[in-house]
């Protein structure tokens, strides 16, 4: 199901059991390691092991530096928690707070390509805990500690910065504060305050709490201004109960005694607390266009909701990324550790932390370009109350917020590795980013604004039925199960998956009689000169989801269609080409898009055409150009053989030199060349060495001599090579018809339903 958020965006939702398995589908958790050397040969076992290893072993012996040349300390991050303060949810030890440090860890490369791992140690005793993480030095390049709960997280924190010799940061404490900093920054912007006559209240008196007062005051809050408060209220001078010397630190001369008390008048709401502890009463004690940072997880103090049935003029941020304004760390640490360990600094200092606020609330307030937009779900932000910091998926921040770390770092001297070409700096950050992410994320919000109906044949299937509750539940739109009724409820009873819920539909094919004979009669106009009688095709209507849900996009009864869990591939495109036809002026192609080491390409015909003729190549690259601009690449196609540039020749590399020729002929709108090798269309060494190449640089769309070298390739890739591979996606239909692999997982399965229902008209 989906919720309404604020801005008219839809807010996704999930059940308790979608959490579970997302967690434990295949490989259990969210993290593998991979190696980044070849470990085939006895050659690569001794360079990378004994005795290979010994000469880098000796190097760092000797100077330590070249740690950062010869070894993965110079890109890790431990992520290292006890799990006495997870998120809201309080001390639930460090085994339970795992799943949570994979996510930080997971998150770091996703966002800023820094590897990560989670480390979970079993102690609450602080010094037992400094100790070891203080050991663990030689093997990171940056400590971000999590989850910690105060008072014990100042003290293992400052002293493990005074020990090591690396960034370490509490991102609950710094992160946060970075994070409200910049939205403060902004809404006090916006509601045309002073920051020294701001009034602050600050929820939470613990890691986050501390932090973010202390970081505000450093930046211009006068301390008389700010009040704290804990679960006995205000933290006045002169209070005893639950008292430490960080919280005295921040008491006032005051006769305030409740969280009430406090927010009376008050301009600035701070919420690090738990779930509810801001009531509506207090918000409507508050100023005029008040600020409240609802900022407690996974459940804010107050919701925007509650907020706006009491007001309308406040500015509302939440922790979480289903409303607008999050004000969340996950904005921060990716991008504050890629500049520091970037410049392999020995600290992250409070220079680097104003200066990655500051970027953040710049970046919010320029236009959002056009390639931004997905990001939004579509809509372009203007600065203003709903959007006073950008959102995690901002392909901008990558860029923006290490530059502004990094040379915050050089200008305080804790940079032991200054960045000499800023600029060049820039597009090196900016190439980390998964540009596939970017574009699937930009098909869903484009679906979540539009969304569709879509059919998915193979009702039945467990893993199709999750697909489908997925679709709908992310606001897609509808997902119509084919199958019989009884069937798909006894298999969605056994699996836990909840069916009765808006956005699912079933339709049974058998039953659907006043359908089946309109299907019926639709196909038979379309196979009767094929050697098909009517009851045949009446039996292929009733008998086959695959034909019958392909009638229902055909007459419009649905959008698009999934299948392929329990038939071939070809089986599957046959049913589907008796009904639906080829796009006109197209040509059906299937097209897969292979991520390998942070870069895309686009290998096709990896489906439909056995062995193309010259004629059907030309018009297959067409096809993949075409489709590659839709994915959002400009197409660099390069035509494929075991050849290049005529030698060594042979019957198929004549094909596809006579490929080239036919479109040079059609004078097409994109860089193509061929014939040559894979390696030379990939690596730009190689084609240096064909300086007549009429390729700019490293080709992105693989243009296949046959069908075999198409699928043998990727499924080798996605087998051996550790790559992603994703389609076939079937283009050049003339109705959105997507076919999954039969051993297609529930999550591969909503991808391609929400690729047909993007192609919908
Ligand atoms: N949005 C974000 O990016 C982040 C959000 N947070 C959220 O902030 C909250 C606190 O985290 P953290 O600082 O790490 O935790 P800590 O355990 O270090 O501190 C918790 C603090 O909250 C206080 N508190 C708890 N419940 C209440 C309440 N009902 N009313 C008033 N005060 C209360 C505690 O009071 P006392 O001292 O009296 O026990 C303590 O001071 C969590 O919900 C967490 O999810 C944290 C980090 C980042
Ligand atoms: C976001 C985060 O780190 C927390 O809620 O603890
Ligand atoms: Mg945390």
């Amino acid at each position: 199901m989906s919720e309404k958020a604020g801005n008219g965006r839809t807010r996704p939702s999930f059940s308790v059991q979608e959490a579970l398995d997302f967690h434990v589908q295949g490989r259990p958790g969210k993290l593998e390691i991979t190696a980044t050397k070849p470990m085939a040969t006895q050659r690569d076992l001794s360079l990378a092991y004994s005795p290979g290893v010994a000469e880098p072993v000796k190097a760092i012996a000797e100077d330590p530096s070249r740690a950062f040349d010869y070894t993965a300390r110079g890109n890790l991050v431990a992520v290292i928690s006890n799990g006495t303060s997870i998120l809201g949810l309080g001390n639930l030890g460090a085994l339970a707070s795992k799943p949570v440090m994979e996510g930080k860890a997971v998150l770091f490369k996703r966002f800023a390509d820094v590897d990560s791992i989670d480390i979970e140690v079993d102690t609450e005793d602080p010094e037992e805990f400094i100790n070891c993480v203080k050991l663990l030095g030689p093997s990171f390049g940056g400590i971000n500690l999590e989850d910690i709960k105060a008072p014990e997280c100042f003290i293992i924190e400052s002293k493990l910065r005074e020990l090591m010799d690396i960034p370490v940061f509490h991102d609950d404490q710094h992160g946060t504060a970075i994070i409200a900093l910049a939205g403060i920054i902004n809404a006090l912007h916006l509601t045309g305050r002073d920051m020294k006559t701001t009034r602050l209240v600050c929820n939470g008196a613990g890691a986050a709490g501390i932090a973010c007062i202390e970081l505000a005051k450093a930046y211009g809050f006068a301390p008389e201004n700010v009040i704290l408060c804990d679960t006995k209220g205000v933290v006045y001078k002169g209070r005893t109960e639950g008292m430490n010397q960080w919280k005295s630190a921040h008491a006032v001369e005051t006769d305030m005694r409740t969280l009430a008390d406090a927010m009376v008048g008050a301009d600035v709401f701070f919420g690090v607390s738990a779930k509810g502890a801001l009531t509506p009463e207090m918000v409507a004690s508050m100023a005029p266009n008040p600020i409240i940072f609802a900022m407690a997880n996974p459940d804010p103090e107050i919701t925007p909701e509650e907020v706006a049935a009491i007001r309308d003029d406040a500015i509302m941020a939440t922790g979480r990324s289903d409303y607008p304004n999050q004000i969340n760390n996950v904005l921060g640490f990716p991008y504050i550790f890629r500049g520091a360990l970037d410049v392999q600094a020995t600290t992250i200092n409070d220079a680097m932390k104003i200066a990655a606020a500051e970027a953040l609330a710049e970046l919010a307030r320029q236009d959002v370009p056009d390639d931004v937009v997905a990001a939004y779900q579509g809509a372009r932000p203007r600065y203003g109350k709903e959007y006073i910091i950008p959102v995690p998926f901002d392909p901008r921040l990558i860029s923006a917020v290490p530059v502004a770390v990094a040379k915050a770092a050089m200008d305080t001297g804790v940079a032991r590795k200054p960045i000499l070409n800023f600029e060049r700096y820039a597009q090196e950050l900016s190439a980390r980013r998964d540009p596939i992410a970017a574009t699937f994320q930009r098909i869903h919000e484009r679906v979540r604004r539009n969304p569709k109906r879509v059919v998915f044949a193979e009702g039945e299937e467990e893993q199709v039925m999750r697909a489908a509750v997925s679709y709908a539940n992310q606001g897609l739109g509808t997902a119509i199960l084919l199958g019989r009724d009884e069937q798909i409820r006894e298999t969605a009873r056994i699996a836990g998956v909840d069916l009765d819920r808006s956005g699912i539909e079933i339709v049974n094919a058998r039953i659907a009689h006043d359908r089946a004979t309109v299907y019926a009669n639709f196909l038979y106009e379309r196979l009767q000169r094929k050697g098909y009688l009517f009851r045949d095709c009446q039996r292929m209507i009733n008998n086959d989801r695959n034909h019958f849900a392909a009638c229902m996009v055909a007459l419009g009864d649905a959008d698009a269609m999934v299948t392929g869990v329990t038939r071939n591939y070809s089986t599957a495109l046959e049913d589907v080409r008796r009904v639906i036809d080829t796009r006109p002026g197209h040509r059906v192609i299937g097209a897969s898009i292979v991520l390998a080491r942070g870069r895309t390409v686009i290998v096709a015909d990896s489906a439909v055409h056995d062995m193309p003729n010259a004629e059907e190549i030309a018009d297959i690259a067409e096809e993949a150009a075409k489709f590659a601009r839709r994915m959002g690449y400009e197409p660099q196609v390069a035509m494929l053989a075991y050849s290049t540039f005529g030698h060594p020749q042979g019957e198929r590399s004549a094909k596809v030199i006579e490929a080239v020729q036919i479109l040079d002929k059609r004078h097409v709108d994109f860089e193509y060349d061929g014939e040559m090798a894979a390696d030379v269309a990939l690596n730009p060494k190689l084609m240096e060495q064909y300086p007549f190449c009429r390729l700019s640089g490293p080709a992105n769309v693989l243009i296949m001599p046959a069908y075999h070298a198409a699928s043998i390739s990727t499924k080798m890739l996605q087998e051996l090579g550790g790559s992603t591979v994703i389609g076939p996606m079937l283009v050049g239909l003339n109705k959105p018809v997507q076919i999954v692999p039969m051993n297609a997982k529930d999550s591969d399965i909503v991808n391609m339903a929400a690729f047909a229902a993007y192609t919908a008209a």
